[in-house]
């Protein structure tokens, strides 16, 4: 494995420093197996699990066995007597009971059973560091862990609400491979509310953000600057400039409604936002929304306020008439489409270290970490030149042509490529995203890449205040679309390309350069030396079931370069 893999990854819903399972593989493949033993296995996951029924599957049933009676060993040891009956008695005092190597050690002999006791906790979790550790293990389990084959994620009872919501349940995956995708609830306009649900609560207010007006995106700016997405060990949380969010909440066609606040007298303390999105899954094209920056001030966390937000924020995109919808996240909901894993490449490795993104592998050195992650001076690539206006058509033509190649992808209009894609010059707004082509002899547009910046404040270091990353956008190349595909032949163009990109985002100063598992990146994140992160991207589908999409990782959660991902969605 890359000797970066300790790096932490900074992802959405992100998580804990990994490095035992990218350093060991194998024991991750085996620690994550399926201690419930009884589901075949759900969602995604499913797509790549070999030996069910062999001599091979059997012994690794009977591994698990004997590591799931282990693991009540442990807990048996810490609380005594019969530990069905003590856990059933009280779930809280069973917890409490471990000491925090033997959650550590129970985490990892059982987690499904670990994840069983914290729903039993509830919501009535005390302080008690036992049981805090315990639930920050759980936590980095869920976050970091192969969710979808069924261990990572609460039992579908204390999902209290995704129970209730138009989404597939775990418990419910179909056993008898592909069925037929359709949404789940049926509805019409006039039976959807015109108002919001009461809040209920005195001093707090519904309101609909005008980000037109920059005092108001200055209010969404600064909720998300305090309170939005970091990492478990709170050393960075992402940095939404007000440019980055104008790009990505006013996108064509966007609404004013789809901008959802709570406010506490006047301040704005929670938000949730969508934008439209036509959502192709296979064959099938569906109107629907892209909902992203849910977020709760830290005070307001823990008080079931995000189901009143996801409700609300359903009401008004139902109210268009729009009944399916597109979300990521970094936690195990109920159920994944896809699962896709973090990569990140380095580009400032120095600065990295100094803020604690990259740590330094035992058997190197800095000076050599920083020679390796150096990239070339100048791109390479003949006829290689940034994105300009009259490329647009030519650019709509072949990103949709390639999109083709995917299972789960946007279909862009002609104006929704100029919003996403074309850099619009102007001196007094960040530049958000950066697109470029390469331009043939004859003048053809041949292929296209693009990546955006989103930075992270570093939180904890006095050297640095943030960090400037890239994250790979969409591209395409006529190379991926020869009948059949020359993989062979992708593989070099989109090495070439990243080359390049990585190139051209080291001249913008930026400081790493990321990269989900989604679409070909398989092809070239190990050459182009791409760390795998510790953080998955959940996809999920509102009011749509599907067949699992391929994430681009295998069961062990390392890339898939032989069947690449399904996934052709790229989610800010
Ligand atoms: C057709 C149109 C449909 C439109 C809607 C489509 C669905 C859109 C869905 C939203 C897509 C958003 C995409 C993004 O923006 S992903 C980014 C999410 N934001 C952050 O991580 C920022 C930092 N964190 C926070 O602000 C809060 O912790 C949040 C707001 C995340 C939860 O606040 P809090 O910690 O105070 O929790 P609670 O007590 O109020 O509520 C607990 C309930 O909320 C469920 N929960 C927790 N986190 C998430 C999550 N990320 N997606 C969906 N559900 C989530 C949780 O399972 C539990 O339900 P259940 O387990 O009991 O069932």
């Amino acid at each position: 494995m890359p000797e970066e893999s300790k790096q932490v990854d900074k992802g959405k819903g992100k998580a804990a420093p990994q490095s035992e399972e990218a350093k060991a593989p194998e024991k991750a493949a085996v620690e994550s197996g399926d201690e419930s033993g009884s589901e075949a296995g759900d969602g995604a996951a499913d797509q790549a699990t070999p030996g069910s029924g062999s001599a091979e599957a059997a012994a690794k049933k009977k591994k698990k066995k004997s590591k799931r009676s282990k693991a009540k060993q442990v807990l048996a040891q810490a609380i005594g007597g019969n530990t069905d009956q003590a856990i059933a008695a009280n779930p809280m005092k069973a917890i409490n009971a471990l000491s925090n190597e033997q959650i550590t050690e129970f985490m990892s002999l059982n987690p499904a059973l670990a994840n069983e006791l914290l729903s039993a906790n509830g919501s009535s979790s005390s302080d008690s560091t036992a049981t805090e550790a315990f639930k920050q293990l759980s936590l980095q389990q869920i976050m970091t862990g192969l969710a979808t084959s069924g261990k990572n994620r609460k039992d579908m009872a204390s999902y209290k609400f995704w129970a209730t919501q138009p989404v597939p349940q775990f418990g419910q995956e179909e056993k008898q491979g592909p069925f037929e995708e359709r949404p789940l609830r049926v509805q019409k306009v006039e039976d959807i509310p015109t108002v919001p649900e009461s809040l209920a609560i005195d001093g707090f207010r519904w309101v609909t953000m005008d980000l037109t007006d920059d005092k108001q995106m200055a209010e969404v700016e600064k909720l998300l600057y305090g309170h939005y997405v970091e990492d478990d060990e709170a050393m960075f949380r992402f940095k939404y400039s007000k440019s980055i969010l104008k790009w990505s909440l006013m996108s064509p066609d966007w609404k004013k409604q789809w901008h959802v606040g709570i406010r506490h007298g006047d301040t704005l303390c929670a938000f949730i936002s969508a934008v439209p999105v036509n959502i192709r899954v296979r064959e099938n094209v569906l109107p629907g929304s892209e909902v992203n920056f849910l977020c709760i001030h830290k005070k307001l966390r823990g008080k079931r306020l995000a189901p009143i937000l996801i409700k609300e924020i359903t009401r008004v995109i139902n109210l268009e008439g729009i009944w399916q919808a597109i979300y990521t996240g970094g936690i195990v909901l109920p159920r994944p489409v896809s699962t896709t894993r973090y990569f990140h490449r380095a580009l400032n490795w120095q600065k990295l270290y100094e803020v604690g993104f990259s740590p330094c592998p035992t058997n190197s050195k800095p000076a050599f970490q920083v020679r390796k992650y150096k990239v070339a001076d100048q791109t390479a690539t003949r006829g290689l030149r940034p994105l300009e206006a009259k490329d647009l058509d030519a650019v709509h033509d072949l990103l949709e042509r390639y999109l083709k190649r995917f299972d789960l992808a946007p279909v862009f209009k002609r104006e929704e490529c100029e919003h996403w894609f074309l850099n619009k010059e102007d001196p007094t707004t960040e530049q958000a995203v950066w697109s470029y082509v390469v331009e043939g002899p004859n003048g053809k547009i041949t292929d296209f890449f693009s990546f955006y910046l989103l930075e992270s404040s570093v939180i904890k270091s006095t050297k640095h205040s943030s960090i400037r990353a890239a994250y790979l956008f969409y591209y395409a190349t006529e190379i991926g679309l020869t009948t059949p595909v020359d993989k062979s032949n992708l593989k070099t163009r989109l090495n070439e390309l990243v080359g390049d990109a990585l190139v051209l985002a080291k001249k913008q100063n930026f400081d790493v350069f990321n990269a989900l598992s989604l679409m070909d990146n398989a092809l070239f994140l190990e050459e182009q030396k791409f760390g795998p992160g510790d953080g998955q991207l959940h996809y999920y589908l509102f009011n749509y079931k599907a067949n699992p999409v391929a994430g681009g990782v295998d069961a062990q959660n390392l890339l898939d370069k032989d069947n690449l991902s399904g996934v052709g969605f790229v989610m800010l």
